[in-house]
């Protein structure tokens, strides 16, 4: 198992950069506090997802920020990646876990809430509410958690919760009181005019609501 501390999440999608270079969105995210990132490639074979990896994975070096690959195992294990992310269509976390070890974080979307109770979550490192609001990013989704579905969760687990769909400044406070950990963000993010200002105008809310919860 390995923590999972980290409050901004940057989940990467080429095309919400609007035609901007990933590594400069990223790089401009990190600047106003993004503090993890994940690569997350579905229409990349693997040594090319691979080979994108890799220099994320040494941009990210640089700011000591970790690197989390989206469902791929292999990829995960080439880059010596921090952890990797999975659903329910993916490789199960179970499986994850034996593949990677204990050595690599794992983080696991809950889309039901009977899954709370399997080994796949409880040999998970963090867990992704998936998702908090519906969102034209991802479409492929079952429900809206909603406010109220954090706060229920947060009742049953002591595990970090990654809140996802549809976040940005106007909302991150409020996630944040209702008892997430963390904020996981694609478009407010990568499609914003200026990525580092975005993030930043973000992680002040959390920063501010997390403060408030003390
Ligand atoms: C942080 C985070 N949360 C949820 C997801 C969604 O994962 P999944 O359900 O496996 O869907 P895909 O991203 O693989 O399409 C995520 N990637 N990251
Ligand atoms: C990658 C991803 N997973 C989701 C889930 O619900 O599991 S929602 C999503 C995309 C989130 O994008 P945005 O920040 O633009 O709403
Ligand atoms: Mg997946």
């Amino acid at each position: 198992m390995m923590p999972f501390s980290y409050r901004l999440y940057l989940v990467t999608d080429e095309q919400a950069c609007l035609g901007r270079d990933l590594f400069w969105v990223v790089e401009e995210a990190i600047k106003g506090g993004v503090d993890v990132v994940q690569l997350r490639e579905k229409q990349l074979d693997t040594p090319a997802f691979i080979q994108k990896a890799e220099r994320l994975k040494q941009l990210l070096d640089k700011y000591h920020v970790p690197l989390i690959i989206n469902d791929n195992v292999e990829v995960a294990k080439a880059v010596q990646a921090y952890g990797i992310h999975v659903g329910n269509s993916d490789q199960s976390p179970v499986t994850v876990r034996a593949q990677l070890g204990a050595e690599a974080a794992i983080g696991y979307s809950i889309e039901y809430e009977t899954q709370l109770s399997t080994a796949n979550a409880a040999v998970a490192d963090y867990l992704a509410l998936s998702p908090i609001f519906a969102t034209p990013t991802k479409t492929d989704t079952v429900t809206e958690w909603g406010l109220e579905g954090i706060a229920h969760i947060r009742k049953q687990t002591q595990k970090p919760l990654v809140a996802i769909g549809h976040i940005a400044a106007d909302n991150a406070g409020s996630i944040i009181k209702a008892g997430a950990d963390c904020l996981a963000v694609v478009s407010a993010i990568c499609s914003a005019e200026h990525p580092a200002y975005a993030a930043e105008k973000i992680r002040i809310e959390i920063e501010r609501a997390a403060a408030g919860s003390l």
